[in-house]
């Protein structure tokens, strides 16, 4: 029998839906590690009562990772911050006040059903589902629904601008749509338009005649000739100089180009994917990007989520390049250890994989443990920040939910003089009564 983990419990009204799961139930009520069994696969909190979020907070740092979390909160906290953000980091899935057994019953049965099915996968194959080097990392549900969005899309001709933070993966979004595309046999030829030297660009995109320009010995084709049969991805599009905003333009209305210094319009037949890190809307705004070609070039968006948005897929991506740069480098393939799977899930990525990708490669070198540790990764100092700030709270909150207690004893429960004893008003002796879920007895 699978242990369910329950934390926070304090009332016997689940207790039916419980007892017809045939899980072995393990109740916690304190946040030590020693109480966590090495075994458990899901884990149910009880937010209810909203005042042990600081101790979960730590409790879920002390779970494996690929443990399931299910949280259980009243609708009103939907609007609390602190329960928003935890749920969002670290819950597979929650129920609502008043609790619909059946609801939970399945909840509790599928995401253990499931969690299991993680675990023993994963223990032994680190980066399931893919474990092809040249597939992407697809483990979160919001990854699995670009990827099925970008498989419908790759075999129309229907141009694609694919958005995202830097380093969030457009361009392998953009070769994959080349790939699952009618001209995966045809050419992919990247244009990156911030990184052309200005004078260089026009020549770079549309190709010149010898003698059109001083040094241009020979004449040469320009990136939309050599991507005839293939696909064209510009890059960084909202870096492209007005006048080839307009040059650009003709091209995907008419179908055809000049070559600089040619005479002749030549055509290329070219499916187009474009990529932008800015804001388009912004540029178009400010006068820097064409309306009309924005359209032209908008047949669908596809947005890169921000790595921290889809946090399903940090341990497997992390394995995936700790197994890339050891055999790169002859080394032997390292595990993670457990902190640095904790550091890795709670960073906020502002590099997105890019920066895991640094981190990892940096990790595989220096590590000379038998795993990869959250020094390794540079994340040990960040993981210790979060630690301090996070027992300061809980120092502040527990003094604060034992005066009021004490308050409550010595004014025998009368609120106004147990307020004075604190000196702070009626109402936030209330309040603060609410947030630590304590009553007048
Ligand atoms: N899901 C994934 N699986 C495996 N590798 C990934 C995944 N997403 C991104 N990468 C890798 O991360 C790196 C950065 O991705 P990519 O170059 O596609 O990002 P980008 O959004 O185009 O970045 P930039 O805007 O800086 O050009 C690449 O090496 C890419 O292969």
């Amino acid at each position: 029998m699978e242990p369910l983990l329950l934390a926070g419990f304090q009332c016997n009204e689940l207790n039916d839906v419980l007892s017809r799961l045939h899980f072995k139930l393990h109740y916690i009520n304190s946040y030590d590690k020693q109480q966590i069994p090495t075994d458990c696969a899901l884990c149910l909190i009880d937010l209810r009562k909203g005042s042990i979020i600081n101790e979960v907070n730590y409790l879920v740092r002390e779970l494996d990772p690929r443990v399931h979390i299910i949280v259980l909160i009243n609708k009103p906290q939907l609007d609390n911050a602190e329960i928003t953000t935890f749920i969002a980091q670290f819950a597979w899935d929650f129920c609502t006040s008043p609790i619909d057994p059946e609801r939970l019953a399945k909840c509790l049965g599928h995401g253990m059903g499931l969690a299991k099915l993680k675990q023993q996968h994963q223990s032994t194959e680190p980066d399931f589902p893919c474990n092809d080097p040249e597939q992407p990392i697809i483990q979160s549900a919001v990854m699995q629904q670009l990827f099925r969005q970008v498989e419908r899309v790759a075999p129309t001709d229907i141009p694609v601008l694919i958005r995202g933070e830097s380093g969030t993966g457009k361009e392998l979004v953009a070769t994959t749509l080349h790939q699952q595309s009618t001209r995966k046999d045809g050419p992919f030829i990247t244009v990156n338009c911030g990184a052309m030297a200005a004078g260089l660009v026009q020549s770079e995109l549309f190709g010149h005649e010898k003698g059109a320009f001083t040094g241009a010995t020979s004449s040469r084709k320009g990136k939309i000739a050599l991507a005839d049969g293939g696909t064209l991805f510009l890059d960084e599009i909202g870096d492209l100089p007005a006048e080839l905003q307009v040059n650009l333009l003709r091209f995907l209305q008419e179908g055809l180009f000049d070559t600089v210094g040619g005479g002749t319009p030549q055509s290329s037949d070219v499916r187009i994917l474009a990529a932008t890190h800015v804001n388009l809307e912004n540029a178009i705004d400010q006068g820097q990007f064409r309306l009309d070609l924005y359209y032209r070039l908008n047949g669908i968006t596809i947005e890169t989520p921000r790595l921290k948005d889809r946090r399903d897929d940090i341990i497997g991506l992390a394995n995936r390049f700790i197994r890339v740069y050891s055999n790169e480098y002859g080394l032997a393939t390292k595990p993670l250890s457990q902190s640095a799977s904790h550091a890795l899930l709670n960073y906020p990525w502002p590099g997105n994989v890019r920066e895991l990708i640094n981190r990892v490669r940096r990790a595989v070198v220096l590590s000379d443990t038998q795993q990869i540790s959250a020094q390794n990764l540079e994340l040990a100092s960040i993981d210790k920040k979060r630690h301090i700030a996070l027992s300061l709270k809980t120092l502040k909150d527990t003094a604060e939910k034992q005066a009021l207690q004490q308050a409550i004893l010595i004014a025998d429960g009368q609120v106004e003089l147990a307020a004075s004893y604190l000196d702070i008003s009626r109402a936030t002796f209330y309040r603060l009564m609410d947030k630590h879920g304590l009553q007048l007895t």
